[in-house]
């Protein structure tokens, strides 16, 4: 058993009580007419969800699928080489600065593939080309799709213009992430419900969006305004969209960050790859002017760089838009 020892700081086994699978995921068809209000609704009620006819081509998805695959079935010594994992490489359970730890590996990236080569390159080796290359494609159809999510969400609140957000992701300084994180089957899951080994421990996205694929493994699970969680059915052909802390900000709280974590599969290996659209590090992050209407500013004005910076060392859980709310004038 890995640590269910009472005394240790930091375990990798979670209470939480028996979650159900959902079928209140809100679903958008981004083909349809109405997939801007859906948008606007989802991101309200539970910062959450699925999305279909989303433009990433199968083919696209399968080949960095695979190429994943090869590099986690790796001996760990050779993924190593593309380690530590930050600011961009392999990791292996310990997740941030602060002593997480998860039931996972992965590799951390920037979507600005110069700052991978040295990563990608010492573990990879003449793969590594062939990677990039994959990596690419995937990267460039999801960003596509990123943008017209972002643009709806826009044109769904009634912001001109309607690239508000997603000139953010456009930008050349764009502080985005990549992520692909592994679950190996988890053997030691415990057999009663009420006890599940972490693989990535509850949190908010630190971003704009993050836009999530997984294989058909299932394990993430988000939190309702009630606090209660749900888990979320797998789907490998959809992709799934989380709203982060800056978007929480720009909207002035009317999109809610979503709280989400992953619990280990007993059985089967999950895999997972996500987009975190970051803003530039320089970027002012604040309430749309158009959103507040007369309403008091929930936030304190900050640069990505400030947010970044002041939590550097926070734990997954933390809230670190606490340190930036106003307090209301009473
Ligand atoms: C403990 C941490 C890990 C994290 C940075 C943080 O200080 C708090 C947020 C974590 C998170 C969650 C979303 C992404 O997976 C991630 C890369 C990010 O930007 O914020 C991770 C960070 C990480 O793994 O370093
Ligand atoms: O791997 C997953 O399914 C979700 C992981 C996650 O939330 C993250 O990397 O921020
Ligand atoms: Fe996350």
């Amino acid at each position: 058993m890995l640590s269910k020892s009472p005394t240790e700081q930091y375990t990798y086994v979670m209470n939480c009580k028996q979650t159900t699978f959902s079928s209140e995921i809100p679903l958008v068809d981004l083909s349809k007419p109405d997939a801007k209000s859906l948008i606007v609704n989802a991101c309200e009620e539970f910062g959450f969800f699925k999305v279909i006819n989303h433009g990433v081509s199968m083919e696209a998805i399968s080949k960095l699928e695979s190429e994943a695959m090869n590099f986690f079935s790796l001996p760990l010594i050779e993924k190593e080489k593309a380690g530590p994992a930050y600011p961009f490489g392999y990791g292996n359970k310990s997740i941030g600065h602060s002593g997480d730890v998860g039931w996972l590996e992965y590799l951390l990236l920037t979507t600005n593939q110069e700052y991978n080569s040295p990563t990608l390159s010492s573990a990879f080796g003449q793969n590594t080309e062939k990677f990039r290359t994959v990596l690419d494609d995937y990267m460039c159809a999801v960003r596509k799709m990123a943008c017209e999510i972002l643009d709806f969400m826009a044109e769904g609140l009634n912001i001109q213009p309607n690239n508000v957000f997603s000139k953010l992701l456009m930008d050349k300084d764009s502080d985005s992430l990549f992520r692909m994180n592994h679950y190996p089957a988890c053997p030691e899951q415990g057999e009663d419900d009420d006890e599940n080994m972490i693989g990535f421990g509850e949190h908010t996205d630190p971003q704009i969006i993050s836009l999530l694929r997984s294989n058909n493994t299932s394990g993430l699970q988000i939190s309702l305004r009630d606090g209660s969680w749900i888990s979320v059915p797998p789907d490998h052909s959809s992709f799934f969209i989380n709203v982060g802390d800056s978007l929480q900000v720009m909207t002035n709280g009317r999109f809610r960050s979503v709280r989400h974590r992953v619990v280990a599969n007993g059985l089967k290996s999950r895999l997972s790859m996500i987009y975190f659209v970051g803003p530039p590090l320089s970027e002012k992050i604040a309430p749309l002017p158009s959103l507040m209407k007369g309403k008091e500013s929930l936030y304190k004005e900050f640069t990505w760089f400030e947010y970044k910076n002041s939590n550097y060392g926070s734990r997954l859980a933390d809230n670190r838009l606490g340190h930036f709310e106003r307090i209301a004038a009473s």
